[in-house]
């Protein structure tokens, strides 16, 4: 058989696996699954095989962000707390998923995160904590130490003895640096309180570089496909793939075993014409944080309301399916220019100086070295919120634990995702509080404007949800719900607080840093509030949540063992089981979730 299944006829009836969705984690999961030769497993993925540029390149990063051929890029619903404005939902749908155009930054959380996670499992907690993903953080990553100049040049800490060199998921270096980030990374350190922690993956909070997910023999992008499928599906037997095929819904018996799903070639809405097809063992979800609810919910997993008024049968009434939706939001102000910026290379080169591109280009074509082997960034700071906000944090931090759980969710929330935010509340109020946890990130760009930064624990949430009207074509209905509690704003206005008092160190004036957003006049709270919400962007990305990992009487939709709570032979493996944010952008936790759930899954023999 060809290593993509041609025609659909060529599907079995059935297999022992099902997986939805042939992503970051599907296609993890699909190769631990089939390593043993002991299972048959059958990836069914929406998008096809891409191997373009945009995919591949490393240089400059998500080339292929908004191409409608590898990214679905639809809109989102209007963000009422953002001036009714509506964003582009993207995320990846490609043979790979989104780790096929995302932005190839690799860090992982603080320890402090992944404790949390446990935690909502209270005394029944087991496996999640941060010494029990840790091992999976280095099965998933094959960790290439940086070439030994550029790491005494710009004190690039880092120590292997957290990581793994099994993989075939990369993590390396580039070979070149933008010079102006060793000064922007020494001057973290003249404020009290900031660590440069041994090493980006040592779990701890601070100033530090981190790798990139490139391959470095041949520097190309290292992501689900090429890492685990390509030349392994094709040499294991019990290993079949077929792309450009929409997972409609999962099929149920009378118990509510999940027997099979039911798909359909991408573009056909003929839904007499559904194929399906059948698992043996499981039906494992991995279509990401929008479309695994989409699904649950059109199969008749989800909050019941939803399900009656989208004339769907109920199998279960879960009604986290689709809530407690997370995503780090950025354009978060406290943008700066370097009016007095040294005569060294910066980012902008790339775009405005049509030499040096052309030299970086040449370079690159010959060794493949220099600044093209940069994709988005390579380090920043991740600052808990006390270094912050010395003075308010406590304050911020017990205002927002004293907020009644369910004032900021959406209108009529089930008292269970309610129950569930009031856990998360007290938990995140700790993170707000704690010396441990990053709560503010500034990726670093080396360049004479600096306006990257990231929230790493928003506290609003928002909803993921079916169209009733056309649950299957229709896209979900996306909605952050960003900035919606206020104690959000409160952080937010910190954070520029904060941004100003870096710039303001003595050892940055000489390069005379100016603010150009929202601008050195704008001070009163209620103006740095007013300015985010029309200018604030509520996703860099990094969706979760959807359906999370939780205690069902909290709202959770699966179990620490990752299967759906109500059904059997269901389980969920992506970025949507994530209960609440890692202070950390989102890859390297979805590998190693995903190793784990692997493990899981084959335990359950
Ligand atoms: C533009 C962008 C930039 C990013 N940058 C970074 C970064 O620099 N660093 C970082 O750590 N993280 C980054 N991320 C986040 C990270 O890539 C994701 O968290 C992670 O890849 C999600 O993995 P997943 O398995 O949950 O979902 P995905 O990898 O998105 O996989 C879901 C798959 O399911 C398929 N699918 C969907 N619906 C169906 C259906 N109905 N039937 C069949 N298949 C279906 C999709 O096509 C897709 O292939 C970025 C993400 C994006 C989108």
């Amino acid at each position: 058989l060809p290593t993509i299944l041609q025609r659909t006829d060529q599907v079995k009836d059935q297999y022992d696996y099902v997986i939805v969705g042939g992503g970051t984690a599907g296609l993890t999961v699909a190769d631990r699954l089939t390593e043993s030769g002991k299972y048959s497993v059958l990836v069914i993925e929406y998008g096809v095989f891409q191997n373009g540029s945009a995919v591949t390149t490393v240089g400059l990063g998500f080339l292929g962000i908004t191409d409608p051929a590898l990214s679905f890029n639809f809109s989102s619903a209007p963000q009422t707390s953002l001036g009714g404005r509506s964003f582009p939902v993207l995320v990846g749908k490609m043979l790979g998923g989104s780790s096929g155009h995302n932005g190839m930054q690799v860090h992982r959380g603080q320890k402090e995160d992944y404790d949390r996670w446990s935690s909502y499992f209270g005394s029944n907690s087991c496996g999640w904590g941060w010494d029990d993903i840790l091992p999976y953080f280095k099965k998933a990553w094959h960790f290439h130490p940086p070439n030994k100049d550029l790491a005494t040049q710009n004190g690039i800490k880092y120590d292997a003895k957290y990581w793994g060199t099994s993989s075939n998921i990369h993590a390396s270096w580039p070979t070149f640096t933008w010079s102006f980030l060793k000064t922007e990374m020494a001057a973290f350190g003249d404020i009290p309180g900031v660590q440069y922690p041994p090493d980006s993956g040592a779990g701890q909070p601070g100033a530090f570089w981190y790798p990139t997910s490139a391959d470095p023999g041949p520097v190309l992008r290292s992501f689900s496909r090429p890492g685990h499928w390509d030349g392994i599906s094709d040499a294991r037997p019990n290993y079949h793939t077929i792309t450009g095929q929409q997972v409609l819904k999962v099929l149920f018996d009378k118990q509510n075993r999940a027997t099979g799903v039911s798909y359909l070639p991408v573009g056909s809405t003929n839904l007499s014409a559904a194929l399906s097809v059948k698992a043996k063992k499981e039906v494992i979800m991995a279509a990401g944080t929008i479309h695994t609810p989409q699904i649950l919910q059109a199969s008749g997993v989800g909050p019941k309301k939803l399900l009656k008024d989208a004339k769907i049968d109920v199998v279960v009434d879960l009604p986290g399916v689709g809530a407690n939706f997370q995503d780090h939001v950025y354009q978060i102000g406290a943008t700066f220019n370097l009016n007095n910026f040294p005569p060294v290379p910066e980012p902008n080169d790339l775009f405005n100086n049509a030499t040096f591109m052309a030299l970086a280009q040449a370079e690159f074509d010959a060794n493949r070295t220099g600044p093209l082997t940069i994709a988005s960034g390579n380090c920043g700071a991740f600052l808990p919120f006390p270094l912050i906000s010395p003075s308010s944090f406590s304050t911020i931090a017990s205002r927002y634990e004293s907020q009644p759980a369910g004032a900021y969710l959406p209108p009529n929330t089930d008292p269970l995702v309610v129950a569930g935010y009031a856990a998360q509340k007290k938990a995140l109020a700790s993170t707000l509080r704690s010396k441990s946890s990053a709560v503010y990130n500034f990726f670093l760009r080396g360049s004479r404007n600096e306006s990257a930064i990231v929230y790493l624990h928003p506290l609003s949430r928002g909803t993921v949800q079916i169209a009733p009207s056309d649950p299957y074509f229709t896209q979900p209905t996306v909605d952050w719900r960003a900035l919606t509690n206020p104690a959000d704003a409160d952080v937010l206005v910190e954070f520029t607080r904060f941004t100003r008092r870096y710039w303001a160190l003595p050892a940055l004036q000489k390069y005379q840093p100016v603010e150009a957003a929202p601008g050195a006049n704008v001070t009163d709270p209620k103006d740095i509030v007013a300015w985010l919400r029309g200018n604030m962007n509520p996703s860099v990305y990094h969706p979760i949540g959807t359906a999370a990992m939780m205690p069902r009487d909290l709202g959770g939709v699966v179990g620490q063992d990752l299967l759906v709570y109500g059904t059997k032979g269901l389980s969920v493996v992506d970025a949507s089981v994530f209960p609440d944010l890692p202070g950390a952008y989102t890859q390297q936790t979805v590998y190693a979730v995903a190793e784990k759930a692997a493990d899981l899954i084959k335990g359950r023999q």
